[in-house]
């Protein structure tokens, strides 16, 4: 049998980058919405009802109702949106983030997408305290930078309009509550809420998020080469080989830091830096918004949940 996957809203940047990665696939077959009925409900029912996998590449109220269409039981979900990335009955799409985790999507009926920011958060964290190397406790901050891609549709058209004239660096959520809190907590098991500051910059894709730690107050400070060693062993033992962690480095500057540098590819490299002195380590991951942090990370799962059916 070959699977049917309908992508409700193939029409935005989520969507058309996942038909894009499934373009060449013969294993599946890609039922398409034509484009004048793609917010039309009961079009959308029809197709997400004759569906194997169903990938929801819409806003958050557009991919509730779209879950509230399915009749039957055995059309499968993957939500690419915000919306239930922490709601009870889903399994989070972030297969790298523990050793069961891919299997738990390997048979999930439904799976969440994980936000772009989280992500790279949750690789360092979630593996971190669960080797009893940091505490749950930790008082957590990220910051980073995103292409404007990562804004969706409206976003790609305000940065391109303006050209050379959009502001090169633009620092946001500055109310401290972005949407991608709940899920991060959750995920990395921290046991308060992270302060999350990121920023877009004037290029369309890639991203990097970085956590600076301040260690010194810790009973025990784990070393730079410790953090290292852990997040080498964790994802040494992940099968994907998605996530890779980069040599422990002591240097000034590096041009692996470039938030454009796995563009197109579903990569992610996690950088740990240290200064063991001063109780101080530095976590930097790197990857595209557009690969594993949305499509990528999509079709990955979708994979997973193809050996499932
Ligand atoms: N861009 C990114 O890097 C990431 C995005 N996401 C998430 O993926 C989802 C899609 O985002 P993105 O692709 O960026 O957004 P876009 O705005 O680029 O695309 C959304 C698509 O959904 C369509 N749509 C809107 N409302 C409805 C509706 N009621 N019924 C059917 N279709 C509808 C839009 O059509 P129209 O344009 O005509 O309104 C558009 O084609 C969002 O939830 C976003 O949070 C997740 C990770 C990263
Ligand atoms: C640059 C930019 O605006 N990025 C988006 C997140 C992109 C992403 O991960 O998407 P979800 O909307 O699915 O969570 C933001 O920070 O809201």
């Amino acid at each position: 049998m070959t699977a049917k996957i309908f992508i409700d809203g193939e029409h935005g940047t989520t969507g058309l980058q996942i038909r894009a990665r499934l373009a060449e696939r013969r294993d599946i077959e890609v039922i398409s919405i034509p484009a004048e009925k793609r917010k039309d409900p009961a079009a959308r029912a029809e197709f997400l009802n004759a569906a194997d996998i169903a990938i929801l590449c819409l806003p958050d109220d557009a991919a509730r109702e779209s879950v509230s269409l399915i009749e039957n039981d055995t059309t499968r979900v993957i939500d690419a949106s915000t919306a239930h990335r922490v709601a009870e009955g889903w399994v989070y799409g972030f297969a790298e983030m523990d050793k069961a985790q891919s299997a738990a999507i390997r048979n999930a009926k439904r799976v969440a997408n994980p936000g772009c920011w989280p992500q790279g958060s949750i690789a360092f964290l979630r593996p971190l305290i669960g080797a009893g190397l940091l505490p749950a406790d930790l008082p957590v901050t990220v910051n980073g930078i995103s292409g404007y891609s990562g804004g969706g549709r409206t976003m790609i058209e305000d940065y391109e309009a303006k050209g050379v004239d959009a502001p090169s660096f633009m620092p946001y959520g500055l109310t401290l509550n972005h949407k991608h809190l709940p899920e991060l907590q959750t995920y990395a098991k921290l046991a308060g809420v992270p302060l999350m500051q990121p920023a877009v910059g004037n290029f369309a894709q890639g991203m990097l998020t970085a956590l600076p730690l301040q260690l010194g107050h810790l009973d025990r400070v784990p070393p730079g080469a410790e953090l290292h060693t852990a997040l080498a062993d964790h994802y040494g033992a992940i099968e994907s080989g998605v996530v890779k962690v980069a040599p422990l480095a002591s240097i000034e500057r590096t041009a692996d830091i470039d938030p454009e540098i796995h563009n197109d590819t579903n990569t992610m490299t996690l950088h740990v830096f240290a200064n063991d002195a001063r109780a101080q380590a530095l976590l930097v991951a790197v990857y595209d918004n557009l690969g594993k942090g949305a499509s990528g990370a999509a079709v990955q799962n979708m994979d997973l949940m193809l050996e499932g059916l």
